[in-house]
């Protein structure tokens, strides 16, 4: 089978995944709309296709030999300074020729306005460079926790990845999210510790959180020289060598790299020289290759093993997975990112090594340049491009050369899986797992501006919705009214502006909803017959059936058969049968939200010959909701996990203000000088709480919040909520 790796672009953007579509006339619109390209003001020294004076060059980095290829990715928690750091590692590449800032807003991977505009990563944005010889295809991904899905999307088809730290925080919410998806994705990646520079800043810190929290073996590939204000470089233990960088050079190309001396560095050549000899025994544990290399030729003297020696047998180790290198640096100041580049195309691994087969040609190819793309006549094995033109696939689809190529691909997987039940199995590396698209937790309506703009409006929710399917927009049936729902305030934001200025079409939003669930507590009975005659076709459908509560934390219905319905009834109607269930199940007789932990059983079903299957599922549908509304009923509402970041002063207002929202309180961590409040809070209740914390702690403290689950509301709260939706209060 062929397995491309291809991304996908809507008209201006591209996000990772296996091929999905790019609407050819919308690319070309696009494409027109980049002439003549200017992008605020930017050098670009790379971006041939669309100017053409360096095709050839170009062409050069086309085919690279598969050895030489790293597709890697960026993640981290937000704010970490994963584009600050890409920034940097495009200018340093040659990629641009002028540093990016995005307190400025004026970086490349983040080009939709409403990332410039707010200093946040939203979509992942792809470019390629080259360095030293390496071509590498970068994803740069969002941290913002409503932006989840775009991450883990990327993830699928990356060969590796960088993560980044605040080196005064440490592993933080987001970052664990990313490394339990990468993990997820069995992604080998590297860790740099960034912001070395920051007051508070702590690379042992760091590293000891990376070890506790992360459960990950730290390699300690560098160590800094300095920290916080006296920051100024690296030690390379591998090499040990100091690498320094000039003060007066504003951009951070000028360094020097001097190897250690006991002369003149008597105190950091000690300290290194353990840290080589801790990194050697580390790897050799690791690495049975690599331990019989030090247990013979240099078990006498651990300082005679060659640098490449250990090299190679880190990148084994980072490959297998079972440790992570760690760097550190600074971005914004321009420190310890061309060491950081060395050790992508040193450590990670090219696709070659991550066992993935690819091939072949296909119509239209493009290679990504962020917001721009050149077209390029084919590509070799383990590069990422973008296709156009197809219209019906969507984010998480595979893409294979034929039908054919596809049932043989699944026959071969089907049988490899069979057989091996581990890792690595040839279904993994075949078909690359579907992305598991989080619930949505918000919903509101959104209006066109007129009755007619109404079908321009679908359309432009359609196509966003290919592009990310955690987006989900439904019809109410009683209103009539568009609804959608997302993964937050931020998200349902977006796609609000995007509307506005990627489709010209002004919305209007409702209020913005929580996403409640409904369950029942309680077994219940009931029966339905539906008799109607349409024309000379008479419609019979009598049932009987039963909903019961079972654990299963999801909103789809468990449905079983019991033994007296016949299996030539079930065999014609199955389908129209489970319809009917699962459209019940949509819609909760509380607030008419999903229902979520329950089975229903059918226990007798009639069907009278040359009945239509949609009278089936409305007879079905309507039985099911009857039984609903007679069970007890209870709300179940969406419990975030919420870490609050604040310094000491402001401990106790913070308290306070989470006790009124109904915080649950389950630790109080400390971090340095700051206080890490972990613990649950309702959904409900932190709306706009991005506000309250700033006016509560003077801007001071950060937080992250991430869907726990759902649960149980209490009777008081149950009750204020249902009167205010009826209107009662
Ligand atoms: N002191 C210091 N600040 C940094 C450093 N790197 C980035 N920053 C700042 O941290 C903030 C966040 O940086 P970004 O690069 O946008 O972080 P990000 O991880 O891409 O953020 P999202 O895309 O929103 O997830 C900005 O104000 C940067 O100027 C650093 O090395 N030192």
């Amino acid at each position: 089978m062929s397995s491309l790796r291809i991304f996908s672009v809507n008209h201006k953007k591209m996000s990772s995944l296996h091929i999905n579509n790019i609407y050819c006339s919308k690319l070309r619109a696009s494409l027109k709309r980049l002439k003549p390209h200017v992008l605020l003001g930017r050098n670009y020294s790379s971006l041939p296709g669309l100017i053409g004076n360096d095709i050839k060059s170009l062409h050069s980095i086309i085919s690279p030999p598969i050895a030489k290829i790293r597709n890697i990715g960026i993640m981290a928690h937000i704010d970490a300074g994963k584009t600050t750091t890409t920034e940097r590692i495009l200018y340093y590449s040659g990629y641009t020729r002028s540093l990016g800032d995005v307190d400025d807003g004026d970086t490349v991977t983040d080009f939709m306005a409403q990332e410039r505009e707010r200093g946040i990563t939203i979509q992942s944005a792809a470019v390629t460079f080259d360095w030293k010889g390496y071509r590498v295809n970068l994803i740069d991904t969002p941290g913002h926790v409503d932006f989840t899905l775009e991450v883990e999307r990327c993830l699928r088809v990356l060969d590796g990845a960088v993560a980044v730290f605040d080196a005064s925080a440490g592993v933080e919410a987001q970052t664990l999210t990313v490394w339990r998806q990468a993990d997820k994705h069995k992604i080998p990646r590297i860790c740099f510790l960034n912001k070395m520079d920051k007051t508070g800043a702590s690379f042992n810190y760091a590293v000891e959180s990376i070890r506790e929290k992360l459960k990950a073996k730290p390699l300690l590939l560098q160590l800094p020289i300095g920290e916080a204000k006296t920051f100024k470089g690296v030690v390379d233990v591998v090499s040990k060598e100091k690498l320094l960088w000039n003060s007066s050079s504003v951009d951070g190309k000028d360094f020097e790299r001097k190897p250690l001396l006991e002369m003149s560095d008597p105190k950091l050549l000690k300290e290194t020289t353990e840290a080589r000899n801790a990194l050697i025994e580390q790897v050799a544990d690791l690495d049975d290759e690599f331990a019989d290399l030090v247990l013979g030729e240099f078990s006498e003297n651990f300082d005679l093993i060659p640098a490449e020696k250990l090299q190679t047998a880190i990148h084994r180790v980072t490959l297998a997975q079972t440790a992570v290198p760690v760097l550190c640096g600074s971005a914004l100041k321009n420190k310890g990112v061309q060491p950081l580049l060395d050790a992508i195309t040193m450590y990670l691994p090219s696709p070659e090594e991550r066992n993935y087969e690819f091939l072949e040609r296909i119509s239209r190819l493009l290679l990504p340049f962020a917001d721009q793309h050149v077209e390029i006549p084919s590509l070799t094995a383990g590069n990422i491009a973008l296709t156009v033109g197809l219209k019906h696939t969507a984010t998480g689809d595979t893409i294979v050369s034929s039908k054919s190529s596809a049932l043989a691909a699944a026959r071969r997987a089907g049988r490899e899986g069979e057989k091996k039940h581990g890792q690595n199995s040839e279904a993994e590396r075949l078909l690359l797992a579907g992305v598991e698209i989080p619930e949505p937790v918000f919903f509101c309506t959104i209006e066109p501006p007129s009755v007619a703009k109404q079908p321009d409006l679908d359309h432009a929710l359609k196509c966003l919705q290919r592009e990310d399917p955690s987006l989900k927009v439904r019809l109410d049936p009683d209103s009539g009214q568009t609804v959608l729902c997302g993964m937050g305030e931020l998200h349902i934001e977006i796609i609000h502006d995007r509307i506005k200025r990627e489709y010209g079409l002004e919305t209007y939003l409702g209020p913005l909803q929580v996403a409640y669930r409904e369950t029942i507590l309680n077994s219940v009975c009931a029966s339905d017959t539906l008799d109607r005659t349409l024309g000379d076709k008479r419609h019979l459908v009598t049932i009987e059936l039963e909903a019961k509560p079972i654990e299963t934390s999801s909103v789809t219905p468990v449905i079983e058969y019991a033994e007296g319905v016949s299996e030539d009834i079930l065999k014609a109607s199955q389908e129209a049968i489970e319809n009917g269930i699962h459209s019940a199940c949509l819609q909760g007789p509380l607030l008419g939200s999903p229902i979520q932990d329950v089975a229903i059983t059918l226990h007798s079903l009639i069907i009278h010959p040359g009945t239509s299957s949609t009278m089936i599922s409305a007879c079905v549908s309507r039985c099911v909701q009857k039984a609903l509304k007679k069970a007890d009923k209870q709300v179940l509402e969406p419990l975030m996990n919420l870490e609050v970041t604040v310094t000491r002063d402001y401990l106790s207002p913070v308290l306070a203000d989470l006790a009124q929202r109904r915080g649950n309180i389950q630790e109080i961590q400390t971090r340095q000088d700051n206080r890490v409040v972990i613990g649950f809070v309702p959904l409900a209740e932190i709306m706009g709480y991005s506000t309250v914390l700033r006016t509560l702690t003077s801007g001071s403290a950060t937080f992250a919040v991430e869907l726990s689950h759902y649960e149980a509301m209490n009777p008081q709260d149950q009750s204020t909520l249902l009167n205010r939706r009826s209107g009662l209060t």
